[in-house]
């Protein structure tokens, strides 16, 4: 039996008994501006901030809106378990949360306190290249849980082999290489601020500490860290790279590699034949191609195409547990969430992002069982119907 995920409803009202109420709202979609209030408007900017007129973010959201559940009745789900296989890991929920940059801009426990409520719910927590605090330290606040490390693949192999053997090293398994940010794109929210964490310094932790990065300045980090920055610029991400360098990944990891952010079902086969082992359909949260195709509408395609090869991994946009149902309906085999859990790491740290985690899968786990399903593997296309646009 699975964890019953829908109990977290009945610990809300118990606790109303003795006039308390939940830290923070259930409703996640009231985080965004709760944070802003809080924090203000340059971290939750940064955060909330999308490519361009931000309609590749409403694409998201109206491609999951448009689609709906049509609920099944007298289908016997009394008894139900959210757990599913993925990579060859049994997860307690088809649930992980994304990779994010520069939480300490967020949470002064940053990362840490992220991966210890993932690990407290047994959720992977896949953790950036571009975190605050060095991969090893978080890696120590994760126990025995699902480590997953995203690399942005750094232009300098030396440092890309270093970052892979530092993260083997600490206990990584899974590698997920995110391809759609070989440079950052246009976001008016953050030029109108002119702020970016990392040119402060924010997220650069595995950088700065790592002997191959530092191998490539002149002075040490603490003497010019202005140079330092500069070099990070022109490390974190590399436009020059092309399908047959995945080679070189795959010579240098030997577990499952999820490439992040293929949107064409075209670029899914290449994967396959690349001899990796997923795919995450994302669009970064519509933080990378203002105009792109909306994830919900992309993924059905991907699945369709490597479905049988791959494990199709899912994000952008997802803020409720229907959210999820649908993303499962569509094919994916489990969803990432990013904005989310930053807004609960914002405003409460480690208890808020797992407020966030048993409210998603609390709704996850009653949208199966109202809508006649027992676990995710009964789940499937003709769960939905689709609005006329
Ligand atoms: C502030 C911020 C920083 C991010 N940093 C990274 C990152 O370092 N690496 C990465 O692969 N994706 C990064 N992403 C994208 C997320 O992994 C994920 O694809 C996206 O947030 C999903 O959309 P959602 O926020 O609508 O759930 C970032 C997203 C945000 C909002
Ligand atoms: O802001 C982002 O979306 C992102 O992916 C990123 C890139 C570099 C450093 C930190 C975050």
């Amino acid at each position: 039996m699975g964890k019953h995920w829908a109990d977290f409803q009945y610990e809300i009202y118990l606790n109303g008994m003795t006039g308390a109420v939940p830290r923070l709202p259930t409703d996640l979609t009231r985080l965004e501006e709760l944070t802003e209030q809080r924090l203000g408007p340059g971290p939750v900017g940064y955060v909330a901030g999308n490519a361009g007129n931000g309609s590749t973010a409403r694409a998201n959201r109206a491609a999951l809106e448009r689609r709906r559940i049509v609920p099944r009745m007298l289908r016997d789900v009394h008894e139900r378990d959210l757990s599913v296989e993925v990579l060859g890991r049994a997860l307690p929920a088809p649930l992980a949360l994304a990779p994010v940059g520069v939480l300490s801009i967020m949470h002064p426990d940053a990362e840490s306190a992220a991966a210890r409520a993932a690990a407290a719910q047994g959720v992977p927590f896949v953790l950036s290249s571009a975190s605050s605090t060095p991969m090893e330290q978080v890696a120590e606040a994760m126990g025995d849980a699902e480590r997953w490390f995203q690399l942005y693949w750094p232009r300098d192999p030396e440092v890309a082999r270093s970052f892979l053997n530092r993260a083997r090293a600490a206990g990584f398994s899974v590698l997920v290489v995110t391809l759609d940010t070989p440079l950052l794109a246009w976001r008016p929210r953050d030029l109108d601020q002119a702020y970016l964490p990392f040119l402060h310094g924010v997220g650069t932790a595995n950088y700065f500490s790592d002997p191959a990065f530092q191998a490539g300045l002149a002075k040490p980090v603490h003497e010019d860290p202005n140079a330092a920055v500069t070099h990070f610029v022109g490390m974190f991400a590399d436009p020059a790279k092309s399908w047959p360098d995945l080679a070189f990944l795959r010579e240098n990891w030997d577990g499952p590699i999820v490439l992040k952010g293929v949107l064409h079902p075209d670029d899914a086969r290449q994967a396959a034949e690349a001899g990796m082992d997923g795919v995450v359909v994302s669009n970064h949260g519509g933080r990378q191609v203002a105009g792109s195709v909306a994830t919900a509408d992309a993924l059905p395609r991907v699945t369709e195409a490597v479905g049988d090869r791959l494990t199709v991994l899912f994000d952008s946009g997802i803020r409720t547990g229907d959210d999820i149902f649908k993303a499962l309906a569509l094919g994916a085999r489990a969803v990432l969430v990013g904005r989310p859990y930053v807004y609960g790491l914002g405003l409460d740290g480690r208890p808020g992002v797992e407020h966030v985690i048993r409210c998603l899968l609390a709704e996850l786990d009653l949208t199966l069982a109202l809508s006649g399903h027992a676990t995710p593997g009964t789940i499937g296309p003709a769960d939905l119907v689709e609005d006329p646009a």
